[in-house]
Order: C-alpha cells, then sequence, then structure tokens
C-alpha cells in the first residue's frame, strides 16, 4: 500500500540546540534505515519549507502509524497522510 505522507517540521526555537541535533541525527539514521528496507520509497523536500513529501509503501494503516509515531521528530510533525491508488493510464512500473 502506498502512501503521500506531508510532513512539516516544527521545532521550537527555545529547543536546546544539542537536543535539536540529537533529534535531526536520529531522524536522518532512521530513514536511512527505512529507505534501506524499501518502506520509505521517497524523500523530498518542499522548496522553501521545513517539510518533506514522502512515499511509503507499507502493509497497513497500522504499520504507517506505528512508523510515523515511532519517528524522532514525531512530536515536532505535523503530518498528513493520503492514501494513493493506482491510475488507470499509468503505465506499468511507473
Ligand atoms: O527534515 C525533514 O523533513 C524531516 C526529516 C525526515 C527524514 C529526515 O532525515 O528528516
Amino acid at each position: 500500500m502506498l502512501f503521500h505522507v506531508r510532513m512539516r517540521v516544527h521545532l521550537p526555537h527555545d529547543l536546546d540546540p544539542a537536543v535539536a541535533e540529537d533529534l535531526k541525527s536520529r531522524e536522518k539514521a532512521r530513514a536511512h534505515e527505512l529507505q534501506r528496507a524499501g518502506t520509505w520509497r521517497h524523500l523530498w523536500r518542499v522548496a522553501g519549507c521545513y517539510a518533506n513529501i514522502s512515499i511509503f509503501d507499507v502493509d497497513s494503516h497500522e504499520q504507517l502509524h506505528d512508523i510515523l509515531s515511532g519517528l524522532p521528530l514525531f512530536p515536532y510533525l505535523d503530518i498528513d497522510v493520503t492514501p494513493l491508488a493506482r491510475h488507470p493510464s499509468a503505465l506499468p512500473d511507473t
């Protein structure tokens, strides 16, 4: 199951810089792990925003929820999820 996920990051301005760097470092490591597993299929920066647009490939809504809610930055994310279905005019493997 494919999902389009938009994440906006809102780190508090008074967050200790060391804590912010640790969160970003752990988020990056987790993102790499999920990309290598084929679960986090695309990760794009939204130009001009501290936000990303991602495509996740998971087995269930529950798996997606577990992944998103387990992200180190989760407490600071606004997340919008859109389920994706194949478009009838899409060429195979696009
Ligand atoms: O910077 C972001 O958009 C949040 C994020 C997702 C994966 C990562 O490494 O940072």
